[in-house]
């Protein structure tokens, strides 16, 4: 009540973990009552934002705090105090205890702050480079093709979810690693081999890894555990033997002055060893510790993000259209392989509009800030706030992204041309920009100096998959018996709606409730 601002209370901590497993199934039973409808049912669950949008703020203003048991959760929506929180990287750090489980494999960018953070940061920045992108383009394209071909070969394809995580794993093992894999469709995995073994490893990692982080590598070592939990260990092992074995190689090519790939891990190693004449490289373990971190960040973000946006555009003929139009301009008749990423990736603009429109509305991860030990002092609009010691201070990314002040009235619609305009520099009447925006006011790969080091990454890989698929196809929703093809849709964005939720990440939950086919233009 002293920091004076709207408060709402709630019986139940966010970070209470057994209430994470339960919550919306007791709730749901909550709101059955006749006295059920309060803060606990509206507040009190993991992904109430991305239903309660902009509302709370309309109610409140800007800034609001969630009392609970355990911690103050302050929530703010005003781009100027966002981005002031953002620039403030000491006064308002990461909340470490919440990424601690993630030193699985040795301190990483997203575990440590201060110094050690700054440090690490450093090294990363220069490995996330224009060749590394350059290798995320042409895999990309490559294996949207290969994935295409397999859901193009289908009359029904329930398996988007599954595919695209399948797909964004390809991509890192490629960009992060070295190594590249032919895409298996859902359907056609065979069981592992040698060949795959990394590969396979480094997935059944990340499917565990809350079980990982919860248990400990230590205890997973256990004999007597059920098969299921030591398979999951081996993985950890083969996936660590992987990350010595290119260590030590890297080492060595170092050391003989050869020239190598540009993958994360080598960029890694070799910017490690170069700064280590300077005593600020990273050790053994950072390197392994942040080559995990990079996929566990890498892979479901974009995976859900290109579930999400197949999902928008099956059930938007019209936008795979708009779309088409640019890649045919852009593209031409050029095979795949002769796509370019200096030249083609900055001019999809069209494409790269879908990947905005998609994470303004399904924002995957949600960010959170604290003020530690001291006491901090905020402006919000018109008002000064003192915010107390030890209070978690989160960005309210589904309310920003969604407010009509900054959005217009249709900002809860999925509408990938708000973010083009004409060239203001040419004549050419094909030739768009990126609208510019307010900062602070679209932030789902946060802001400031902590923001996501994998963006263009992201971005790169996005609008290549975006262009391999829909460059000579498109998606159509399949019709469930007595439905138009309009009514189809229009269940697909029901689904979109109703269906998604924070698991780890935001995603869509049954995303094989509404199977698509995929069929080439005429
Ligand atoms: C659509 C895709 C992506 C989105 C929306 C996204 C979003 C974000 C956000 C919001 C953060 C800040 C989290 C926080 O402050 O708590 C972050 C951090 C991070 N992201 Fe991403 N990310 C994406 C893809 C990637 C990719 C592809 C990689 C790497 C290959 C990556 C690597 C990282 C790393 C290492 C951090 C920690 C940075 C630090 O703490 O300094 N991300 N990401």
């Amino acid at each position: 009540r002293k920091v004076g601002v709207p408060i709402r209370v709630i019986p139940i901590s966010h970070g209470n973990p057994f209430w994470m497993v339960v919550d919306r199934k007791i709730l749901s039973l909550f709101k059955k009552l006749p006295f059920g409808n309060g803060n606990f049912t509206r507040y009190n669950w993991r992904g109430w934002e991305i239903e309660d949008r902009y509302r709370s703020h309309l109610e409140m203003g800007d800034v609001y705090v969630q009392v609970t048991p355990e911690k103050n959760w302050l929530y703010l929506c005003n781009p100027e105090a966002l981005m002031d929180v953002f620039r403030r990287r000491s006064d308002f750090p990461r909340p470490l205890q919440i990424y601690e489980m993630l030193n699985i494999f040795g301190p990483n960018l997203a575990t440590v702050e201060g110094y050690q953070w700054k440090q690490q940061r450093k090294i990363i920045a220069t490995c996330f480079n224009e060749q590394n992108n350059e290798i995320v383009w042409s895999e990309s394209v490559s294996l949207a093709h290969d994935m295409l071909h397999y859901w193009g070969s289908k009359e029904s394809v329930k398996s988007l979810a599954d595919d695209t995580r399948t797909f964004s794993l390809h991509v890192l093992s490629r960009a992060g690693f070295g190594k590249s894999y032919k895409f298996q469709g859902h359907d056609e995995k065979s069981t592992t081999n040698t060949e795959t073994s990394y590969n396979e490893s480094l997935k059944v990692v990340l499917d565990n890894c809350v079980l990982i982080m919860a248990l400990g590598t230590n205890f997973l070592s256990k004999p007597w555990l059920p098969r299921r939990l030591r398979r999951v260990y081996q993985a950890c092992i083969s996936f660590q033997n992987y990350m010595t074995k290119v260590y030590e190689d890297e080492k060595r090519t170092f050391s003989d002055k050869r020239s190598t790939d540009s993958n994360l891990m080598t960029s890694l190693v070799r910017a490690s060893h170069e700064e280590s004449l300077t005593s600020e490289s990273l050790t053994e373990k950072e390197i392994y510790g942040n080559v995990f971190v990079f996929n566990f960040a890498g892979h479901d973000t974009t995976a859900h993000t290109l579930t999400f946006a197949i999902m928008f555009l099956a059930a938007n003929p019209t936008v795979q259209d708009w779309l088409f139009d640019e890649l045919y301009h852009v593209l031409g008749d050029r095979q795949p392989n002769d796509w370019n990423y200096n030249t083609d990736f900055p001019r999809l603009k069209r494409c790269t509009a879908v990947l905005m429109e998609t994470v303004r509305l399904y924002t995957p991860v949600p960010v959170a800030k604290w003020t530690e030990k001291h006491a901090q002092i905020l402006k919000v609009g018109e008002n000064t706030i003192t915010i107390p010691p030890a209070t978690m201070v989160i960005p309210s990314y589904a309310a920003i992204h969604t407010h009509p002040k900054y959005w217009g009235p249709d900002a809860l619609a999925w509408r990938p041309s708000r973010w083009i305009k004409k060239s203001s520099i040419s004549l050419n009447s094909f030739d768009e920009e990126i609208i510019s925006l307010q900062r602070g006011v679209f932030i789902p790969w946060s802001e400031g100096e902590r923001s996501c080091p994998g963006k263009k990454f992201s971005q790169v890989e996005f609008v290549a998959a975006i262009a391999g698929l829909f460059r000579e196809w498109r998606v159509d929703p399949i019709q469930q018996r007595g439905e138009t093809l309009e009514s189809a849709r229009a269940r697909v964005l029901e689904l979109i709606d109703k269906d998604s939720a924070q698991v780890l990440l935001l995603q869509m939950l049954h995303p094989e409730r509404a199977p698509l086919i995929w069929r080439r233009r005429q």
